[in-house]
């Protein structure tokens, strides 16, 4: 219950609106009291007359009477609820909004191990059902407790007031409803909770069939996959008519204990009314609050079960809040890049696997001038790039830039001054002009600004082709783009911001050699000035680097440029010749 206190500041943010809620349950409650009354009055006063001569007038007389009034207090009644609604519901809404807010937010913040450490599903969960949850308990969940205290207040005073021994005896038998709903709401929560469990596995199951069908159709494995698929459907369904039987019996219990609060009100009331303390009217009266009062105490169990499930939910949301980003932006002075990077004896070891990607790595790139980095899969080439855009930062040794450490940087105009274009491409379920645009930020880019780039980077007579050109919609629904389209949109979007820093982790490796030749002519006038970092598996994309550092499990083992490596007649040489000759057998 005490992560819910995690909220307080949030019924703080909407406290007006909340009182003046507070107040129309309490006026709703106040119409809704004085009805039983005018019905209990009724009764007694027909019993009178009808012991009279001529009634008939006179019973006319009363039912009018009766109906007026019953009107106006139920309109009154209605009303009161209607503006409770629309401020405690609302403020749930809004609280609700606000927090969902203050999660994404919170999930922009977070670096990436936190995404390595949890999963999609989790994180969508946190921000969807278990918000859902939590707005449960701050809309119904208040408004019905609150509800609950107004009602009994005003309902059990009336009620004191006509007969306080018939009170005690009608009131008896509500907290035993209240621990009976309780005991299936909770069964009915569990119950369901299994039940979406169950569907999110379904959903995981379908989403990896569809994102999977290639393979599963190459590997002939339809039959296995829709197996698997009925298994999981037979579970869902089992557990969903447990649901069914449960939700059915909710209904029915309300009503017999109901039932039972009426029949010993009205066993009482015949009791005490031989003693003469109590009128029929007065029974009529208690009839009518024991059904008001009966669904309030029933909410209690049900409130409860909602109180602990919204305590559980925001348990699980206050953790991932709680969480500290491992990398802050410490610095918020402007800062203008020039382009020299160093990396002064930095090693490097992933938190979660433990592997030491880099070791004691030295270099010097000064503005304008560029860096190849070469070496087998898993030499460590990525992990460079992660450190220079500090996703990580190193355990030991310094990384600078312009003689600044990367650490007191503003690391957000930083990011923003560099174009980095990943080894894994990432292209947005948008058109292609905006997954180009998106380099610019929130900036109105001119259609020739994207047209630019995407023909420096050769590609725009491939988007061109398609019926809609820039506007062509990719991912789902859209269309797909083969590897090597896909890295030149990746690389325009890149170069659109016009970089002072140029991160290109081999991402031509799919791109023929004649086209990639065009490229690096063109990448060459637009980055004369400015800094490039280049990883590259194939010596023909880097060989016109200023500097080439050759790395081999996470060290240095050759530096230089290629004419110098290549009188080291080392590693470098080896990998040069292995390539000619490849692509001698290629052409030949
Ligand atoms: N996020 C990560 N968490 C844990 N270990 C990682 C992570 N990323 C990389 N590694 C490990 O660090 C080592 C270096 O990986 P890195 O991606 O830097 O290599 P690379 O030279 O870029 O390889 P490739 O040429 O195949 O892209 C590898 O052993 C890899 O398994």
């Amino acid at each position: 219950m005490k992560s819910l206190s995690y909220l307080n500041k949030y019924l703080l943010k909407y406290k007006w609106r909340l009182l003046f809620g507070f107040l129309f349950i309490a006026v709703s409650n106040i119409f809704g009291a004085y009805m039983p009354l005018i019905v209990g009055d009724a009764v007694d006063e027909m019993i009178l007359i009808q012991q009279k001569a001529d009634t008939r007038d006179q019973l006319w007389g009363i039912a009018w009477s009766v109906f007026g009034l019953y009107m106006l207090m139920s309109l009154g009644k209605g009303l009161f609820l209607f503006f409770t609604r629309q401020t405690v519901i609302v403020t749930s809404r809004y609280i609700e909004y606000d927090l969902k807010n203050e999660i994404y937010n919170q999930y922009q913040k977070l670096t990436y191990n936190f995404y390595k450490k949890n999963n999609t599903g989790d994180l969508m969960n946190r921000i969807s059902e278990d918000v859902s949850r939590v707005r449960m308990y701050l809309g119904p969940g208040i408004m019905y407790s609150v509800n609950l205290v107004a009602l009994f207040v005003i309902v059990v005073y009336q009620m004191i007031a006509i007969n306080p021994e018939m009170t005690l005896y009608v009131l008896l038998p509500l907290p035993i409803m209240s621990f009976l709903i309780y005991r299936v709401s909770s069964r009915m929560n569990r119950e369901s909770e299994a039940v979406q469990r169950q569907q999110s596995w379904i959903s995981t199951l379908v989403q990896e069939t569809f994102s999977g069908v290639r393979v599963i159709k190459a590997y002939s494995r339809e039959k296995e996959t829709t197996e698997q698929f009925n298994t999981s459907s037979e579970a869902y369904k089992n557990k969903s008519m447990r649901l069914t039987l449960t939700n059915s019996l909710f209904m029915p219990t309300i009503m017999l204990l109901i039932g039972i609060s009426t029949i010993i009100t009205i066993y009482i009331g015949i009791l005490l009314t031989y003693e003469g303390s109590v009128t029929p009217g007065n029974i009529a009266s208690f009839i009518f609050y024991v059904n008001m009062l009966t669904w309030p105490f029933a909410s209690i169990g049900w409130v409860t079960s909602l109180v602990q499930r919204a305590a559980a939910s925001q348990e699980r949301i206050n953790e991932f809040l709680n969480e500290q980003p491992e990398i802050t932006n410490s610095n918020t002075t402007a800062l203008n890049v020039e382009g020299k990077i160093e990396f002064k004896n930095v090693s490097f070891t992933y938190p979660y696997s433990g592997i030491t990607a880099i070791r004691n790595v030295s270099f010097t790139v000064k503005p304008g001038s560029s860096l190849a980095i070469l070496g087998k899969t898993g030499s460590g080439k990525s992990t460079i790039v992660n450190l220079l855009t500090r996703q990580f930062d190193p355990q030991s040794g310094e990384i600078e830039i312009d003689g600044q450490n990367l650490n007191s940087i503003n690391l957000e105009q930083f990011r923003e001054q560099i174009g980095v274009v990943p080894q894994e491409v990432f292209l947005f379920s948008d058109t292609i002009g905006n997954n180009i645009r998106f380099g610019m930020g929130k900036e109105d880019v001119p259609q020739e600004t994207i047209e630019k780039a995407a023909k420096a980077m050769h590609v725009h007579h491939n988007i061109i082709r398609f019926k809609e050109g820039y506007n062509t919609v990719l991912g789902e629904r859209g269309i797909n783009l083969s590897g090597g389209q896909k890295q030149r949109i990746s690389m325009a979007r890149a170069i659109i911001r016009n970089p002072k820093i140029l991160v290109l982790d081999d991402c031509l490796s799919a791109v023929d050699t004649e086209t990639e030749e065009i490229i690096q002519q063109n990448l060459k006038s637009i980055m004369h000035d400015k800094t490039s970092l280049i990883i590259s598996h194939r010596i023909s994309s880097i060989r016109e680097c200023d500097h080439i550092i050759v790395l081999e499990n996470g060290s240095v083992i050759e530096e230089g440029t290629h004419e110098s490596l290549l009188k080291i007649n080392g590693y470098y040489t080896e990998m040069y010749e292995k390539q000619l000759l490849e692509e001698k057998s290629t052409t030949d």
